[in-house]
């Protein structure tokens, strides 16, 4: 493996910090030299780490600058990515660009990564000279995570996906007011809380007039999510689907290398909720045929996915692992309530966890940093 020269730009936001910790974790930084980038603060002083040496902060959009890098990781969000990627190739660069944002992921050019579960996509692209490799959206790379073996054994024939996804999904702010929105319902009915004999639909008025008042905040979200649920994510598609459900099909499709006749319908509703960190998913699985569920099992369990807990269907394993408390900060995807449904042998039900900050963000990132040593 030989020294590459890496630039990081969007290491300090909440993407690329999860990525500097897990770089850190992992030793990634042995044998790379790092460059970091800022679009704020060009001369400061680069972020320190014990034993590494990061000098000054160039500036983000200088593409003699970032064309000086033979690896460059963004997490810095799809403005920039449409400002600086196609200069950047038009002034000759030829290095590899990695990215979190979603501008690029539907390109001709580019490979949605998601090492565990299209490694061979990606190699086949490395092979073919490809240089674009993109980080999937964050509940189709948790879904591929939990159930992708059942894609690679060719056992699936569509999936509905309902999700509950994160505040995090929609960035630092977001988390911030769900906390917040959390924090002005608890204080509006301290009193009655603090009164085991207090009426509790006269608390529950409270809580629904204070979610409906002006003061509540809804700067980021539009609307309250604390106490409640927002069942739309990102923009609206001409067929009514929602841009975050739309990726749930071209991005698995695109990552498991599907097109044409091969293409699998996914479709289902994407949901925000009051969690922190992980997106969950109801999956209903129609199967090609009726395959036993232990046999479904046994292929989970067995398919070398380190980082799956197939947890058994009982309520006790499911209310203990199944849950954004269980997963959050891990690598951990969480998948049960595995049963077949009422509908019949060929449908699947199924549950899952993962933290979307990690598997669906940064993790995918720095695994490609090191696929790409390998490849050197
Ligand atoms: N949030 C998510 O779940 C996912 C996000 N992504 C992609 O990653 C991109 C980045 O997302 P995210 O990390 O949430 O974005 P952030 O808003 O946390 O960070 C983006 C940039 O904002 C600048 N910034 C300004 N003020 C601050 C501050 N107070 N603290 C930290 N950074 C600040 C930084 O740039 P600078 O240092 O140059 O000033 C930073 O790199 C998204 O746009 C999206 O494309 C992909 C998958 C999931
Ligand atoms: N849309 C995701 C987060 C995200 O950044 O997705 P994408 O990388 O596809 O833009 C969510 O809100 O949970």
């Amino acid at each position: 493996m030989s020294d590459l020269t890496v630039g990081l730009v969007g290491w300090r936001g909440m993407v690329g910090s999860v990525l500097m910790q897990r770089m850190l974790e992992e030793n990634d930084f042995a044998g790379i030299t790092p460059v970091f980038f800022s679009t704020s603060n060009a001369g400061g002083a680069a972020p320190s780490f014990e034993g590494i040496k990061t000098g000054e902060l160039k500036d983000a959009h200088d593409i003699k600058a970032l064309a000086d890098c033979d690896v460059i990781i963004t997490c810095q969000g799809g403005d920039y990515t449409k400002k600086v990627h196609q200069p950047l190739r038009d002034s000759g660069w030829n290095g590899y660009w990695v990215d979190a944002a979603s501008t690029l992921r539907m390109e001709n050019d580019s490979i949605i990564i998601l090492d565990p579960v299209n490694r061979n996509v990606i190699d086949d692209a490395l092979a073919a000279g490809k240089k674009d490799f993109i980080g999937g959206n964050c509940t189709v790379s948790l879904m591929l995570m939990a159930i992708g073996e059942l894609f690679n054994r060719g056992w699936v024939e569509w999936v509905s996906a309902m999700t509950y996804q994160a505040a995090s999904g929609s960035g630092a702010n977001n988390m911030r007011e769900l906390i917040s929105g959390m924090g002005v319902l608890r204080d509006v009915v301290a009193d009655e809380l603090a009164d085991p004999a207090s009426a509790i639909l006269d608390i529950d008025k409270k809580i629904a007039e204070t979610q409906r008042s002006g003061d509540f905040p809804t700067q980021y979200f539009g609307v309250p999510l604390a106490g409640s649920l927002i069942p739309y994510i990102d923009s609206q598609l001409e067929n009514h689907q929602s841009r975050e459900e739309w990726k749930g099909g071209v991005e698995t499709n695109k990552i498991l290398g599907n097109s044409g006749a091969d293409t699998i319908a996914i479709d289902g509703m994407c949901v925000r909720v009051g969690a922190m960190r992980c997106h969950a998913q109801g999956l209903t699985i129609k199967l090609k045929k009726d395959i036993p569920l232990a046999d479904i099992e046994a292929a989970l369990k067995d398919s070398g996915n380190q980082w799956l807990d197939v947890v058994e269907d009982t309520k006790e394993a499911t209310v203990e692992r199944l849950t954004p408390v269980a997963v959050t900060g891990t690598l951990t995807v969480a998948l049960g309530r595995l049963r077949k449904l009422n509908m019949g042998g060929e449908y699947l039900g199924a549950f899952t966890v993962g933290d979307q900050l990690l598997w669906g963000a940064a993790e995918p990132l720095r695994r490609m940093l090191n696929i790409i040593r390998e490849q050197k």
